[in-house]
This record gives C-alpha cells, structure tokens and sequence, in this order.
C-alpha cells in the first residue's frame, strides 16, 4: 500500500513526559522505544536503498512469464532473469500512485523481514522506471490461501494448524522487530505446495513500527480489531500495538477451522454476530455459544477467547497459538479420532 497516505510516526518522545502510560495513549516506555528504533532503523535503510537502485526499464531486465496477482496498489508479475533464467516474482508500483518514500518503505519493511523461512524472502534489488518502481522477491506459486479455504468447511485440522502455526511463528518475528504487520488475511498468505504444507506471508505495505498512531481508515472488516473500532485514545489516532495482528490471526484460524467469518466486523450495534459471541463471552454458558462456534473443540475455544479478547491489553500474543497445537480444534475430528481410536481398540 505504498505512497497512498505519508509514513506516519511512531508517538512523540515529547508524548511521554508526564510519565503515564496514558500520555502515550497507553503504550508503556520499552514498547515506545521499541517502535522508535524500528522507525530509525527503516529510515536509515530507506537512504541506503535510495541511493542503490537500479534504473533502468523492467523488461531490458527480467522477460516476463505470467501475471501473478493484482493488488489495489500494485501487480506482481512472474518474470525470469534475462541471463540467468532465474524465476522471480517482480512487484510494480505504478509511480502515478506511488510516492518513492512509499516505495521504499515497502521495499526495505520487506527486505527487513525476509529471512523468516514463513515470510516472502525479498532481493535487495529496487528498480526505478520511468513509469513505476519495483521490487523482486521469491515466486511462490500455487495461490493465496483464500482458494484453499472451502466454504462452510475450512481446512482439514492438520492443515489449519500447519499454517496457523507458521504464521504466528512469522508475526512473531515482525513483532520482534517492533513492527506490527496490519494486514493478516488469506489473501496476503501465499501458499507455497499443493497441499497446503507451507505457507509464506507477504505484502508488507501496511507494516509500521509500533507505536504508530493510526486512526481506521475506512469501514471495519472481521479482521480489523475492536480498538480500532473505538475513539481514539489521543487526538492523532491509537498507537498501534501487536494485539492488532493477535486479534486477526484469531479471526483467520476461526476461518481455517469453520469457512466462515465469525461476524462482519466488531461492533455490537452493527452486528449481532458479535454481539452473540460477547454474550458467550460473559456467561461461559455452553447454550449461549453461537452458531458459527459449534464445530469447535474446546481447545480452539479456549484459543480464540484469548486471541479475540475485546481488550487489547488482556489479549493472547499470537505466540499463544504454541501451546494449543496437535490437540483437537474441530469437534467433529475430535469424535471421529475418538470413534477410530475406539475401533481400533476393539480389534
Ligand atoms: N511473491 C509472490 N509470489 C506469487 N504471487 C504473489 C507474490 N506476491 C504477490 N503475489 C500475488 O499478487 C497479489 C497482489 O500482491 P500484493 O498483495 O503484494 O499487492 P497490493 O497491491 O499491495 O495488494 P493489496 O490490495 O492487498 O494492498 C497477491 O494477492 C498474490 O496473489
């Protein structure tokens, strides 16, 4: 999402003066610390990249192959190397829509990131045309994960686990950085084998340093968290925290594991969707759980409340994920392992 809005700030230092938690809109010191260091650490990398790129038009290049997927602010082409044959997936940023400050700040987010084996791996090679900016990074070729999601379905359980396993392992990292990644959805989760084993994160256009006020631009989706939803705490916008990306990785395994979004987007007065799984929420009542929840097994429950807590300090850490893998998430599973379990025990 490159050049559309100015890379914005982490909270002032200034902010902080008075001491409080509050007056950085409820970060702690180390957590401002943390998002300022990633913001000078990408600034620094943004002025070497600037100085380091190629210029020259794509195809004297790379010849084309195929298109790979089209974004709203760019396409991503499969090309080879002109002398080495190499397979590459080239991203292109018409520069009409996208500022170079924007472009860089895509290209070396990216390239920070790669060396996660669950993350895009990006080439530190930027290209500036006379029409549009580019950067390559590995093809991964068998689709985004929305086209492996069956509807009303989901993901087999081994499946859904795999990937949600990585992918927390993979916003794990993007956290360690003191970034945090604000774009979890399947349509970013490029699937690398037909069978769904790997899964590798990508499109880092939206990434920013923690801390980062934002304000929520446009209607909410599933994905975007209640927080967001909310006033916010300072005039400017929330400082944004890795509980943004908790909260939509509880929304995808909830996907993975049923096909179904659990609700619209986090607002009582708008969806009753939510609003039922507050109720569930509060009361813990097995007859108060809602109708997209029922083939879920209680360890999934248990995962999702944490994931999907409306307070973001209270929150699960995606990390939590770890602690609930190779046991039963889908009920049904669960019964058929323990009827073929009972089976074989019978023999
Ligand atoms: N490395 C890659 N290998 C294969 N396909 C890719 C790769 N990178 C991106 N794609 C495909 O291109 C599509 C668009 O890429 P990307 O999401 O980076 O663009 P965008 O304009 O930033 O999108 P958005 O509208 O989500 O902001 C992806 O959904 C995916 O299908």
């Amino acid at each position: 999402m490159p050049g559309k809005q100015p890379v914005e700030r982490p909270v002032e230092a200034g902010a902080a003066e008075d001491g409080t938690e509050e007056g950085l809109g409820g970060l702690t010191p180390e957590e401002l610390q943390q998002g300022q260091e990633a913001a000078l650490a990408l600034e620094d990398m943004m002025a070497l990249s600037a100085q380091t790129l190629v210029h020259a038009e794509v195809d004297q290049l790379y010849q084309e192959v195929r298109p790979l997927g089209q974004g709203r602010y760019g396409r991503v082409l499969l090309v080879t190397h002109r002398q080495k044959g190499t397979p590459l997936a080239l991203k292109q940023l018409p520069k009409p829509s996208t500022s170079l400050r924007g472009f860089l700040y895509e290209f070396c987010v990216g390239l920070s990131l790669g060396t996660h084996p669950a993350i895009v791996a990006a080439y530190g090679i930027g290209i500036e045309s006379a029409h549009s900016y580019s950067f390559l990074t590995e093809p991964v070729l068998h689709g985004d994960l929305i086209t492996f999601i069956q509807p009303k379905v989901g993901l087999p359980q081994p499946a859904a686990q795999r990937c949600a396993a990585q992918l927390a392992s993979a916003l794990e990292h993007i956290h360690s950085r003191g970034l945090v990644y604000r774009d979890l959805k399947p349509e970013n989760v490029l699937v690398c084998d037909p069978a769904c084993r790997r899964v590798k994160l990508a499109d880092f256009g939206h990434t920013r340093p923690r801390g980062t006020l934002l304000r929520l631009a446009g209607p909410p989706i599933p994905y975007t968290a209640p927080e967001l939803c909310a006033p916010p705490p300072l005039p400017e916008g929330l400082p944004i925290q890795p509980a943004l990306d908790a909260w939509a990785l509880g929304v995808l395994v909830f996907c993975l594991l049923t096909g179904y979004f659990p609700w619209d987007q986090p607002l009582v007065e708008a969806d009753p969707f939510y609003e039922d799984f507050l109720i569930w929420q509060a009361s813990g009542q097995p007859q108060d759980r809602p109708q997209p929840w029922f083939g879920l097994a209680p360890a999934a429950d248990e995962l999702l409340w944490g994931l999907l807590d409306p307070h973001p300090r209270r929150r699960s850490p995606v990390g939590s994920i770890k602690g609930y893998l190779g046991r039963p998430w889908k009920q049904l599973e669960r019964e058929a392992e323990e009827l073929g379990k009972g089976a074989e025990d019978g023999q």
